[in-house]
Order: structure tokens, then sequence, then C-alpha cells
């Protein structure tokens, strides 16, 4: 199904950003304002392989990790709808993904500064092999390095002085206001 059969209410919702900006959190609240089922796309891939994704890229590889998450991206926003989707942070990283998403989607990008970004390491690099074995400085060169991926979206939130609410209610809102200018008979 293309994004042509598609009305824009029924399009799933990408959530696209680096790692640890709330993706995974704020989709979830996303749905749930929506009553949309949620999806994400490393827990997916977590399921299919039996494992958490550090062992995945310990044991299997990075290169088998991302195959999975092309072939899980590309099944689940060719043949599903009214789903709320995060993706992990490196999936951009494939142009056949973007360009899928930015086809058969609505692409929101979750923004955060470095400054506030930095704060949040040690909560989540037990679970983010990328960052493992990285200082500060090659943290912030992966960042940098990462973030022209994202500027290929459709809509955007600076999450800085934002709670999860308050992320979550400001992508519906603007959800809703897009869907009633495009759609305004449905
Ligand atoms: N807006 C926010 N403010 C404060 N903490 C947040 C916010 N969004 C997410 N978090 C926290 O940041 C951590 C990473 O969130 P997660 O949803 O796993 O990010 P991602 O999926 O983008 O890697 C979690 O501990 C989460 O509770
Ligand atoms: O940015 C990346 O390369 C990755 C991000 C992770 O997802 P989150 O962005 O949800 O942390 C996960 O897919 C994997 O650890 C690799
Ligand atoms: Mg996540």
């Amino acid at each position: 199904m293309g994004m042509n059969d598609l009305a824009l209410r029924e399009m799933n919702i990408v959530l696209i950003g680096f790692m640890g900006v709330g993706k995974t959190t704020i989709g979830k609240a996303v749905a749930k304002k929506l009553y949309r089922d949620f999806l994400d796309i490393d827990e997916e891939i977590e399921k299919e392989f039996q494992m958490p994704t550090t062992k995945i890229f310990q044991e299997i590889g990075e290169k088998q990790f991302r195959k999975k998450e092309k072939e899980t991206i590309i099944n689940l926003c060719t043949n599903q709808r009214l789903k709320v989707i995060s993706l992990g942070g490196g999936a951009f990283l494939q142009e056949e993904i973007r360009n899928l998403c930015l086809s058969n989607c609505i692409v929101f990008f979750l923004d955060l500064s470095w400054e506030s970004w930095k704060d949040r390491v040690s909560m989540i690099i037990d679970s983010r092999p990328v960052l493992q074995g990285k200082n500060s400085e090659e943290m912030k060169d992966l960042f940098d390095e990462r973030q022209p991926i994202y500027e290929d979206h459709h809509s955007k939130v600076l999450t800085d002085n934002l709670d999860v609410d308050e992320v979550a209610s400001f992508i519906v809102d603007s959800l809703k206001t897009a869907w009633d200018i495009y759609e305004p008979n449905h």
C-alpha cells in the first residue's frame, strides 16, 4: 500500500532522532494519546533474535543488526497503518529506510541539544553498544556527524526543557492541526 492510497489520518507516525532523545518513551505516550498501537523497531529486532541489542552486536554483529533493522522497517512501514513506530537512532543512516519512511509515513524528528543530551549518557550507555567504549569527545563527534541524517523529516520538536508528556502533547496537537487542515471533511 503506497502513501497515495492512504488517508493522512491513517498513516503511520515514525519518530527519529539520536540515541536517548526519547523516541521509545515518547512514542509510547503518543500512541496512548491517539489510541494507536505502538511499535519499537529495536524491540522487534530483539524479539526476532531472542536477545538484547548489546548481545546482538557482540554475537551476530552490527551488519546483521542493520540488515534486520532495514527488513523490519520496510515490512512494518509497508504493511501496517495507524501505528506509532519508533526507530533506532542509526536507522536513518540507510537511504532506503529514509526514502520509504518519508514517502509512506509521517516522520517526526525529536531534537535535543548536545548540552542536554550529555546528561543522559549514564542512563542509556549500558544498552547502547554504539556508545560503549567512547569518551565524551567521541560521543560529541558521533552526535554531530549524525545530525544531518535527521534533517530529512516532516516535522520536528525541540525537546530541551520539555518532559515526556509535553513532547507527546506537542506532537499530537500538531498532527491534529495538520489533519484538520489537509483532511477537513473526515
Ligand atoms: N523529554 C524527556 N525528558 C527527560 N527524560 C527523558 C525525556 N525523554 C526520554 N527521557 C529519558 O531518556 C532515556 C532514553 O529514552 P528512550 O525513550 O529510550 O530514547 P531513545 O529511544 O530515543 O533511545 C529514558 O531513561 C527516558 O526516560
Ligand atoms: O543509533 C544507533 O546506532 C542505535 C540506536 C539504538 O536505538 P535508540 O536510538 O532507540 O537508542 C539501537 O537501534 C542500537 O543500539 C543502535
Ligand atoms: Mg529507542
